[in-house]
């Protein structure tokens, strides 16, 4: 079809809206054969042209095989003298076929007169990972600030829009949305060259709705503010009210000043990305992003009883059974986010919040990193008393910093306090990277088992360093069914129909007293609106590119969005006697440790 398309002169460079060409959906999409044709035909033209992204078409691709077609047009482009060129790098991206080379999808390049011209080519696969199976993983960091860098030179052109309250937020179409993240997935359509293995293809994990006219738009006013639930290094998180459906949320509104002077863009990003993308029973779910000049702003399912750390200190140390259900339910959540290539990086109990149906969720994805593979990453970030040795000891790590800080996680609870703590610093990381690790003798003998395999000193022997989901094989878990517990079936041991949540808002340590907090936007956006359309704000005013989300929530409750809570087995007792403290516990630490990241 596209080469009779081509032979009747069908318009190779004609672009979408998005300055796509067909060029660029072929790459993106796998079709190496399209590609090819259309690289035979007008190439040269072609190869060179930025979508709105700032993306030539290789750096769309999806696949080795589709970038070893374009390695193979460029060389040859390069190679042959001036007046033979079209024909020649055609014949080249013509010979351009499927064969293995060193067990990824490659093309035969034997026709190249010039194999020089390939070695120098720094950029083959725009900075993106390889994987085995032959498909490119983005790299999140690279990607998104090429992304941003090349938009954010446009930004004063862009138009602005109304949302339904009449306030001026920048918005971006769920279409530009798609197009700037087409390689979320490592699990794309295979290349046409690739005859190595089976295409594997995933359902996407959100689906965004088409159409920019049906997606809903929201604004600061489309909320009210009800209760201050926790503050954090760059923002606020609030209880809030969504006027027009009466439904709570948690909103997250984070401070563009305080993000950009300290140069953590990237940071709120990923958060923004992961959870845009990631749907699971026990990870808080993104229900709108938005921003406004001064604040970005995560609005996520609200988890109305507080998070593990009220709940560990309200109780002092929580009994086996509900922490093995709630150790349980956050590695499947880590589970989830390893086989996505991401890797959370701080897991503490202030980043677990408990839901109406007493289930854990993880929360805060602001050091998360995406497109973390075997060879891992060495960025320095963690909670001070989270932190595993192999950060500390700045070795670079990998999905195994979270399997560590699941066992750390699991001791907090039986202990009331992180294994290693000291209020010295120094002493604390020396504790953890050379104590030997201490767990009380009133902690369970499977349970010590568990913490000891989780929270192994070398990453490669740690329980779960092949694969994660090789955690839940543990006896500790022999107990739990993961299928139901991934239906929500399991009912947390401490529910009952009595229970207080762990945290009072209005009267609880964040001193509103029964006020409703004050809005961060009318604090800050006083006298922005002239400035801003006249597209003369501040560097930090500046509109955040494809931070605006929209999440269509499923029609039925077994959707993978919004999941129902299920009654569980009545017999799932955990009497509130068992949360009483029985001694041996020093005092808790501060209940927020900060976080802290810092790129080695
Ligand atoms: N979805 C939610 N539902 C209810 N409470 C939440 C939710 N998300 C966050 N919180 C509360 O707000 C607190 C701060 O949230 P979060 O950790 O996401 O903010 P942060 O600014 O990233 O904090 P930090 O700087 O410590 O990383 C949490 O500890 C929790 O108590």
């Amino acid at each position: 079809m596209v080469e009779l398309l081509l032979e009747a002169r069908a318009d190779a460079l004609s672009k979408t809206e998005d300055q796509q060409l067909a060029l660029h959906y072929a790459a993106a999409n796998g079709h190496a054969e399209i590609a090819k044709l259309l690289l035979q035909h007008d190439g040269s033209d072609q190869v060179g042209a930025r979508n709105a992204l700032g993306q030539r078409p290789v750096e769309a691709a999806s696949d080795l095989g589709t970038v070893f077609i374009f390695r193979a047009f460029e060389a040859a482009v390069r190679c042959e003298p001036s007046g033979s060129r079209r024909n020649s790098a055609s014949s080249q991206a013509s010979t351009a076929t499927g064969s293995s080379c060193d067990g990824q999808s490659a093309v035969d390049m034997s026709g190249l007169s010039c194999s020089a011209c390939l070695a120098d080519d720094q950029d083959g696969y725009a900075d993106r990972t390889p994987l085995a199976s032959g498909f490119l993983l983005r790299n999140a960091r690279t990607d998104a600030v090429h992304r941003l860098m090349h938009l954010t030179r446009k930004l004063d052109e862009a138009s602005l829009s109304e949302d339904r309250d009449g306030r001026d937020c920048r918005t971006f179409s769920a279409k530009s949305f798609k197009a700037a993240s087409p390689k979320d997935s490592p699990g794309r359509s295979p290349s046409a060259s690739s005859g190595t293995s089976t295409p594997k293809i995933r359902t996407p994990f959100a689906r965004m709705r088409q159409g920019s006219s049906r997606v809903e738009k929201v604004g600061p006013n489309s909320f009210e503010l009800v209760n201050l639930l926790g503050r954090g290094s760059f923002g606020e998180v609030f209880q809030v009210k969504h006027k027009r459906t009466g439904k709570a949320y948690a909103m997250k509104v984070l401070q563009k000043s305080r993000i950009m002077s300290s140069n953590l863009l990237r940071y709120a990003v990923t958060e923004r990305n992961i959870l845009a993308y990631i749907r699971h029973p026990y990870i808080v779910s993104l229900h709108y992003a938005f921003q406004t000049p001064s604040h970005l702003v995560l609005v996520l399912q609200y988890c109305p009883r507080g998070n593990l750390q009220h709940l560990i200190t309200r109780e002092k140390r929580l009994c086996e059974d509900l922490s093995r259900v709630y150790t349980a339910e956050i590695l499947l959540a880590l589970i989830h986010l390893h086989e996505r290539h991401t890797v959370f990086r701080d897991l503490k109990p202030d980043n677990v919040v408990i839901d109406e149906a007493h289930h854990a969720l993880l929360t805060d994805f602001g050091l998360s990193k995406e497109g973390v593979g075997q060879r891992g990453t060495k960025s320095f970030c963690g909670s001070v008393a989270f932190l595993a040795p192999e950060i500390l000891l700045r070795k670079g790590h990998n999905h195994t910093v979270d399997i560590y800080n699941l066992g750390v996680l699991l001791y907090d609870m039986l202990t009331g306090l992180p294994p290693f703590y000291h209020h010295d610093r120094e002493t604390l990381f020396a504790n953890i990277k050379h104590a030997r690790l201490e767990v009380p003798l009133y902690v369970s003998r499977i349970s010590r088992s568990f913490i000891e395999a989780t929270m192994e000193r070398e990453p490669a022997k740690r329980i779960g360093a092949h694969h994660t989901s090789d955690v839940k094989g543990h006896v500790f878990f022999a107990d739990i069914d993961f299928a139901q517990l991934m239906r929500r079936e399991v009912l947390p041991p401490e529910a009952h129909p009595s229970d207080e949540p762990a945290i009072s808002y209005r009267n609880g340590p964040l001193g509103l007293a029964g006020r409703a907090p004050e809005s961060p936007f009318a604090r800050a956006d006083r006298g922005w609106r002239g400035r801003y359309t006249r597209g003369q704000g501040s560097a930090s005013e500046r509109g955040v590119p494809f931070w605006d989300f929209s999440f269509a929530p499923p029609t039925r409750s077994s959707g993978s969005g919004q999941l129902s809570a299920v009654s569980g087995p009545e017999d799932s007792d955990c009497s509130t006697s068992t949360y009483t403290r029985r001694g041996g516990v020093a005092q808790r630490r501060p209940s927020s440790q900060s976080s802290q990241s810092q790129d080695a």
